[in-house]
C-alpha cells in the first residue's frame, strides 16, 4: 500500500450534492448526478457511435476536434470532421444550464474510454481552447481522478462513480493538474477495488482556436 500513502482519499459525501470536494478549490463532484436508466441510454449511444483509436484510449469528438498534437481546437470549424453533439450530449449541455452548472452552453465534448489499466496522464485542459467550466460525467466503473496541487504538488485522490457529475471552474480548472492513473485497480476501504470499463462524456465551451 506504499502507493497509496502519497494520496489524501476524499469521498464526496451524498449529502453533500454540490459541495466544493474537500480540498480543491473550484472542484465540485455530485454523486448520481445521473440515474442508472439514463446511464445505459447514454452509453448505448456512444457505443453506437464510431471510436476514435488516434490515441491509447478510445475517444469520440463532438461539435469540434480537439488536436491533441498540437494541442488546440482546429480555427475552421469546416475542416475537423467532428459531428454534432448527440442528442443525448446535448441534453446533458441544456441541464447544466438549467441547473446554473454552466453559463454558457457546452459546444464541445469529448468522450473518453478507459479499459482497466488505461488513464490519462496530469493535465490542465487547454486554457485558450475552452471555457471557465469543465464538467465531465462518469459512466461505467468507477475510478479515482488525482488532482495536484500547484503549490507543493501533493495529490488529493477524488472517486468518481458512475453517474457522478465532475466540475472544475477556477482553480481546479485553470491551476490544478488532473489524471488518472493507469492501473487496473484503486484503493477501497477494504483492499484494492478492480476497476472495469469507465467511460466519460466531458463538456466544455469553445474559446479559442489554434492555426
Ligand atoms: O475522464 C474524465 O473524467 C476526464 C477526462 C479529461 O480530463 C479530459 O478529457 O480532459
Ligand atoms: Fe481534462
Amino acid at each position: 500500500m506504499a502507493e497509496s500513502s502519497e494520496y489524501l482519499f476524499t469521498h464526496p459525501s451524498p449529502g453533500r450534492a454540490g459541495a466544493e470536494t474537500g480540498g480543491v478549490p473550484g472542484l465540485r463532484v455530485i454523486p448520481g448526478w445521473l440515474g442508472p436508466g439514463a446511464c445505459t441510454a447514454l452509453l448505448e449511444c456512444i457505443d453506437s457511435a464510431e471510436w476514435s483509436t488516434e490515441l491509447r484510449r478510445r475517444v469520440q469528438h463532438y461539435g469540434r476536434r480537439y488536436d491533441y498534437g498540437r494541442r488546440g481546437v482546429a480555427a475552421d470549424p469546416a475542416a475537423p470532421a467532428a459531428p454534432p453533439l448527440p442528442g443525448p450530449v446535448r441534453a446533458l449541455a441544456t441541464r447544466l444550464i438549467d441547473e446554473r452548472v454552466m453559463d454558457a452552453e457546452a459546444d464541445q465534448a469529448i468522450v473518453n474510454e478507459y479499459l482497466p489499466g488505461q488513464g490519462i496522464g496530469p493535465h490542465v485542459d487547454c486554457v485558450p481552447c475552452f471555457g471557465p467550466v469543465v464538467a465531465s460525467v462518469s459512466l461505467g466503473s468507477a475510478c479515482d481522478m488525482d488532482f495536484t496541487d500547484p503549490a507543493g504538488g501533493a495529490k488529493i485522490a477524488v472517486r468518481l462513480t458512475p453517474g457522478s457529475l465532475c466540475v472544475m471552474s477556477g482553480p481546479a480548472r485553470y491551476e490544478w493538474r488532473h489524471g488518472i492513473a493507469a492501473r487496473k485497480s484503486d484503493p477501497g476501504q477494504a483492499g484494492r477495488v478492480q476497476r472495469g470499463r469507465r467511460v466519460s462524456v466531458t463538456l466544455r465551451t469553445v474559446a479559442g482556436a489554434v492555426g
